[in-house]
Formats: C-alpha cells, structure tokens, sequence
C-alpha cells in the first residue's frame, strides 16, 4: 500500500461505532472534517467536537444515512460485522471511501487505513504496517514524537526560505543545495529553540553565498 494524502477540509466524515475505536477515528478526523457518529451508544470517551448521532441502523437502513449526510468517508467501527459490512458496501456505492476499523486483510479500490500519525503542522508523519501489527504503528508513532520537536517550524523557515530563494532568481540546483543544507544542520535545529528570528540568521550563515545575492 502506498500512503497519500487527503485534504478533509469542508468535508464530512461518519463514523458508525461510538465505541473505544470509533471515538480514537473520530478525534483524529474531527481536526479537519465535520464528523458525525452515529451509534445507540457511545463510550465515555474524547470524540473531539463531532456530533453524536443516537441510532442504531440496520444494515439495510444504514444506506440511508450514508445518502443524507452525503460523507467523503464512512469508517465502519461498530462490533457487528454485517453492519460494517453493509457501511462500507452503502459508502463505495455512493462513491464514499471506506475505513474498515475490523479488516487488516488486502484492501478494496476506495478502501483506506488509517496510520498512526505524528503531527507538528504543518509536517506530518504517517506509519503503518500493512494491517499486521497496529500496536507496532502506535510504538513507532511515540517514538517519532520525540524527534519531532520543531519539524513544524523548521518546514514554515524552510518554506519562506525557498520563497526567498525564488524570488532571488537563485538557480533550481543552488535552491535544492541551500535548503538541503538547513534542514540537515544541527545549528539550525537547535537555533529553533531560541526561536525563529535566530534560526532564520543561523540558516542565512549556513546557507552562505549564493549567486542569486548578486543579482
Ligand atoms: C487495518 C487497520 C484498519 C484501520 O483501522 O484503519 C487496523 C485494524 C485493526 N486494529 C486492531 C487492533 C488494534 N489497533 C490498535 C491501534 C491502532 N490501529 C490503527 C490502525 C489500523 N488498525 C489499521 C492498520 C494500521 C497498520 O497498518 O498498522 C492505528 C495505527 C490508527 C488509528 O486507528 O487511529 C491505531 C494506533 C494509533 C496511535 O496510537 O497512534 C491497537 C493498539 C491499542 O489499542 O493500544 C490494537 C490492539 C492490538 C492488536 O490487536 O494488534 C484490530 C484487531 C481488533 C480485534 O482483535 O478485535 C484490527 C482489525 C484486524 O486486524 O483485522
Ligand atoms: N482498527 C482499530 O484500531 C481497532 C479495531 N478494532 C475493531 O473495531 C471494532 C470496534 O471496537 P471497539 O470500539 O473497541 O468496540 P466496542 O464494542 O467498544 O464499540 C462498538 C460500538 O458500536 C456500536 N454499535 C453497535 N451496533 C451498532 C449499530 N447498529 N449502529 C451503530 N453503532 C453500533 C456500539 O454501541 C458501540 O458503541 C471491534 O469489533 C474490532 O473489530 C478493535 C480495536 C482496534
């Protein structure tokens, strides 16, 4: 499976299942889509700021609710195989994707995985495990969180940085090398902890001259 990205803005998400897994979905999704929950009960858990929905379709009424919310995603969480079964089958007839919280086997066109996720906007890093061990994925996920302190300031530096660059009419090559050398310096790292003024000079030192400055 190859990971890419998908911009949930302005969109809706439903997940069915108020259980332990359908709250983790729904926090993780609630960060940039409207999400809905619909399930006869929920857990005493963090949904985010989604609406809690009390119903319990069947699986043949769930379609219903798939056609009025119209969602870009259903993630079928609840404990009932059929009813996951007819969500996902109900999301891909109405050209939704579809998250099954209850299949790691090989996945459908339109079917997508959740990876765990470390998160320093605007830098984000993704682990997943072919569906064979979600606990590794979580493991991972803590680990990496420790390297990432600053990735997020470091991408907003490298970005008006490369802006910058641009704009100096500095070559495509030099730009690749200047960049590549910020983000790999150890200075500018740990520049970042004082701030971003102080990285943005140690960044100008590390970068050096470069011919585009002439122009
Ligand atoms: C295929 C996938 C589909 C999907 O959900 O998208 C899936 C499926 C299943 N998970 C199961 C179990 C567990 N899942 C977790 C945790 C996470 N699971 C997540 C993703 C995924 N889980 C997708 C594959 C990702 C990959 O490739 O690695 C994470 C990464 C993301 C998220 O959900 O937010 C999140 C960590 C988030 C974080 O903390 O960062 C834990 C750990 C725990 O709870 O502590 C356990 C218990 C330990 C165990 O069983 O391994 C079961 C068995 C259920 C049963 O036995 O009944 C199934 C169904 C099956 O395997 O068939
Ligand atoms: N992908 C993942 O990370 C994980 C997936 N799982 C799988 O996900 C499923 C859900 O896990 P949990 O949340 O721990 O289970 P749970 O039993 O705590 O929650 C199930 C939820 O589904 C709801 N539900 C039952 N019938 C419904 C209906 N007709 N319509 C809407 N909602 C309905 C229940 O009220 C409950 O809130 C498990 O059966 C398991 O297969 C379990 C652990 C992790």
């Amino acid at each position: 499976m190859i990971p890419l990205m998908h911009d949930f803005e302005g969109e809706t998400v439903l997940v069915v299942g108020g259980g332990a897994v359908g709250a983790r979905k729904a926090r993780r999704f609630a960060a940039e889509a409207t999400v809905v929950v619909l399930s006869p009960a929920f857990a005493d858990r963090d949904f985010g700021d989604a609406r809690l929905v009390r119903a319990a379709p069947t699986p043949d009424g769930v379609a219903d609710w798939i056609e009025r919310l119209d969602p870009a995603l259903v993630v079928a969480a609840t404990d009932d195989s059929a009813l996951n079964e007819a969500a996902a089958s109900a999301a891909r007839d109405r050209g939704a994707l579809v998250n099954r919280a209850d299949d790691h086997g090989k996945q459908d066109v339109g079917h997508v995985v959740v990876p765990a996720t470390v998160r320093d906007d605007p830098v984000t890093l993704a682990v997943a495990t072919g569906g064979n061990a979600p606990a590794l994925s979580k493991h991972l996920r803590e680990r990496f969180e420790d390297e990432f302190e600053h990735a997020g300031a470091m991408a907003d530096l490298v970005g008006d940085l490369r802006e910058d660059l641009r704009d100096r009419g500095v070559s495509p090559g030099d730009r690749r090398a200047a960049v590549r050398s910020v983000v790999s310096s150890r200075e500018v790292w740990k520049a970042l902890d004082s701030g971003r003024s102080k990285a943005e000079q140690v960044a100008t030192d590390v970068i050096g001259d470069l011919p585009g400055d002439q122009l």
